[in-house]
């Protein structure tokens, strides 16, 4: 298992290009299994995910080879619907299989899925949508029996505009028979990706970036070519270092629309931000100034997957940061590890309370999910002497060559 050493103090300085967005890039990964033809996807990140999303397409047939940063899925020879239990239990993003594999092959069978453990997930919504399309699924002993001769087009309500439901719909919709409705969709960004892949393999899917969208049923896709849209996560999060070392950066391929709820506030503590074109330049204060509040909400609101590194930035700041975290039930595990590098953060439910202190010290954490991984290698970058962040692995699932990227912008981090 790899761990992070850190030796924090160093101001970053220097250009980061960001590449393609995970939560972007595991969805399309699943819809390649739509056209039964070639997929080409470029600006692919090297991260576990990905890994975990290949091995499920080779066990269902599919081939895949990385061409650089590039990945082309073939999925002519798709010869199976049973997706292993072992490699869905390893991420969230395995359940977007349950719509791609159902439109194709009409008929999949899928445990539920396992990743990062920030509260209950349950796919209710993905349940409901795929029944009300004519889906016939049975749930036992964790597995989940899926089959439509033909799935229809039907007008569906969604309780919470929910990422993973609204790709599944989205997915499953391709081939119905008629229109489908999602009203409340998701609007985030990697939504629009994944409608933009599905249109240019001649799928009908319009409205995508709203809250309602509507795809209109067709018969067959084409070979498609895809770039896959920058990640605003990563992109914040190494704004978010840069910051929190009172230092500099200059991020190139990016799309500062996709940050604003994250760009508005870094301002708000202080940092001048300047984008132009698809970069963003980040110069920090000497001091951060503590943010009033902020609210985790579905886009364009706070991202949730923000929410643990800008609390890293408040740890230091100068006054009181309040936190709600409104998406996920259990998402402050990293606050108990930034508290053994000297942090003063009080938790309540879903409420995090921090008062800035003039340093953190150097300690051996844990990183215990993803987000809040990244923001224990913040905190490190700031904290005065040596920080291990073990269970790397966490990281792993969404920042590709961490190390590399912070050492050029003057980092002292190695990864073990
Ligand atoms: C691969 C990917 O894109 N992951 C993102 C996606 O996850 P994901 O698609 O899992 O997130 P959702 O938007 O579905 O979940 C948001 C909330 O809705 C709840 N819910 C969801 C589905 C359902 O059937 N029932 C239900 O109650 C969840 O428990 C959670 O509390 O969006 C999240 C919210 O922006 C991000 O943090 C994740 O990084
Ligand atoms: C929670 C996240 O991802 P996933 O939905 O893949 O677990 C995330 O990217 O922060």
């Amino acid at each position: 298992m790899s761990k992070y050493v850190i030796v924090g103090g160093n101001k970053l300085s220097g250009e980061v290009r960001v590449g393609g967005a995970k939560n972007s890039v595991l969805p399309i990964m699943a819809a390649t299994v739509l056209n039964g033809k070639l997929n080409v996807l470029h600006d692919i990140p090297e991260l576990s995910d990905v890994i975990v999303m290949t091995k499920i397409l080779r066990s269902i047939g599919c081939s895949v080879k990385r061409e650089g940063s590039s990945l082309v899925v073939d999925s002519s020879e798709m010869n199976g619907c049973e997706i292993p239990e072992d490699l869905v239990r390893e991420m969230r993003s395995s359940i977007i299989f349950l719509g791609a594999v159902l439109a194709r092959y009409g008929k999949v069978i899928i445990s539920y899925p396992g990743g990062c453990e920030i509260g209950p997930r349950p796919i209710d919504l993905h349940l409901r949508s795929l029944r009300e399309m004519g889906a016939n699924i049975t749930e036992k002993h964790g597995f989940l029996f899926c089959e439509a001769k033909e799935l229809r087009g039907a007008e569906i309500q969604l309780d919470f505009p929910s990422v993973g439901a609204t790709e599944n719909i989205m997915l499953a919709a391709v081939f119905a028979k008629g229109t489908t409705i999602i009203r409340n969709a998701a609007r985030e960004p990697e939504i629009i990706d994944l409608a933009n892949f599905i249109n240019s393999m001649g799928g009908k899917i319009s409205g995508a970036g709203s809250a309602t969208v509507s795809i209109e049923g067709v018969t067959e896709l084409e070979e498609v070519e895809h770039q896959i849209i920058p990640d605003r996560i990563v992109a914040g999060t190494y704004l978010a270092a840069a910051a929190i070392t009172r230092g500099s950066i200059m991020l190139n391929n990016v799309i500062p629309e996709h940050l604003q709820s994250i760009l508005y506030k870094l301002k708000e503590c202080g940092c001048h931000v300047v984008c132009k074109n698809n970069t963003i330049r980040l110069d920090a204060p000497d001091k951060l100034i503590a943010i009033d509040s902020i609210k985790t909400l579905p886009y364009p609101g706070y991202p949730t997957d923000m929410q643990s590194q800008m609390m890293a930035l408040m740890t230091v700041s100068d006054g009181i940061s309040v936190f709600i975290e409104t998406i996920f039930e259990n998402r402050f595990k990293h606050s108990e590890e930034l508290m053994r590098m000297g942090a003063n953060i009080k938790v309540d439910g879903r409420v995090a309370i921090v008062k800035g202190v003039n340093k953190l010290t150097g300690a051996t954490v844990n990183a215990k999910d993803l987000r809040g991984g990244a923001a224990l290698i913040l905190a490190a970058l700031a904290a005065e002497g040596k920080t291990v962040v073990e269970k790397g692995h966490h990281i792993e699932r969404g920042y590709d060559y961490l190390d590399e990227v912070l050492r050029s912008v003057g980092a002292d981090i190695q990864r073990i």
